[in-house]
């Protein structure tokens, strides 16, 4: 009698966490088309955690690292002009500013035929390079078609659970190759920070850090000021982003401020046309790999990675054909 009664106030409890984290969804995707996100948990009656705060925008730990601390660095294109080019903006400017010392100078997106919307053009999505976007300063104006991942994510998404990897990412509509997903929101946070919370609770703790190590590895000033994104606690629906070894998302660089070498942006573009109902997965060590092999191209070309922050072994469940066997190399 009593351990039946402990069992409905546990479903009752876990019904009402269902709910509230549902509201959360519903209130942070109500600002955006496409949409309703969901939860769906075939396996158990759990919920992802209560005292995960959805949001999208970063959070600085330390006020003083905050971007608009730096924005005294921050320039915008001058010799574009709002509408210019068959009312299309920067895109038909080869020489805007933005990109102006970028190795491939070219806009960043396309349009696919009978699209409404911009998607990677295949330079950059295979390159890898870091995409430069437009930001508040610049001459173009808010219409500008540079400004794609600056606008957030215009598609709905279904946190689901899987039966090895916690929680895990869909996204409920088609994606083509090269549309943009979501931006990776979190706590920004110093690296001896990030270090210190990894090494905190069990060695198999999952991890949600991202290093923003684009410019600085490599670079002992910048190595030292290096910055962490932690989407633990406070993030974007992207942290439940599950690893691949073989993925059909990819991981990018996204700068507002090609001046600013710490804080960026990490975007994430579908790989190849991903159907409705799949799973949205990235290679974790991507970013090690590309600054490994870029030669001269490389401070644009690496990409943030989930790698650099020491973390401990833990053995990969993607199920992909060419497994790695590990997420992190180091540890
Ligand atoms: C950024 S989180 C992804 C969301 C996470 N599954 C959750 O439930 O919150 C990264 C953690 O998910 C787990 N994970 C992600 N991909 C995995 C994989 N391929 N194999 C095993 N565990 C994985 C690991 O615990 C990892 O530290």
């Amino acid at each position: 009698m009593l351990a039946h009664a402990a069992d409905v106030s546990v479903a009752f409890a876990e019904r009402v966490i269902r709910a509230e984290f549902e509201k959360k969804l519903a209130h942070y995707c109500s600002q955006k088309p496409g949409g309703i996100d969901s939860i769906v948990n075939d396996l158990d009656s759990s919920s992802p955690p209560l005292s995960f705060k959805l949001m999208d925008s970063y959070v600085f730990l330390d006020p003083a690292t905050d971007a608009v601390n730096f924005q005294d660095t921050q320039v915008g294109c001058s010799s574009c002009r709002p509408q210019m080019g068959r009312n299309m903006g920067c895109e038909y400017v080869n020489k805007c500013d933005c990109l102006e010392d970028h190795p491939i100078r070219k806009f960043p997106y396309k349009k696919p035929n009978n699209s409404d919307f911009w998607v990677l053009q295949m330079k950059y999505l295979e390159g890898r390079y870091v995409i430069i976007e437009c930001n508040e300063l610049c001459e173009c104006g808010p219409s500008c078609k540079t400004r794609v991942t600056q606008k957030g994510r215009q598609v709905p998404m279904t946190i689901f659970k899987t039966p090895n990897r916690g929680w895990g990412l869909k996204c409920k509509q088609d994606l083509i190759k090269g549309q943009f997903i979501d931006l990776y929101w979190g706590e920004v946070i110093p690296v001896a920070e990030a270090q210190l919370r990894q090494e905190s609770g069990p060695a198999d703790k999952a991890s949600y850090l991202f290093d923003l190590d684009k410019w600085a590895l490599g670079n002992k000033d910048l190595e030292e000021q290096m910055l962490v994104v932690d989407g633990e606690k406070m993030g974007g629906i992207t942290r439940f982003m599950n690893h691949s070894c073989d993925p059909n998302c990819g991981v990018y660089a996204v700068s507002y401020n090609k001046n600013d070498y710490l804080r960026y942006n990490t975007a994430f573009f579908a790989l190849e046309d991903i159907p409705a109902g799949s799973e949205l997965t990235f290679d974790y060590l991507e970013g090690e790999e590309q600054s490994d092999s870029q030669g001269d191209d490389a401070p644009f070309a690496s990409q943030a990675s989930q790698g650099n922050t020491t973390k401990t072994r833990v053995p990969c469940h993607c199920g992909a054909r060419n497994c790695r066997g590990l997420l992190w190399r180091n540890g």
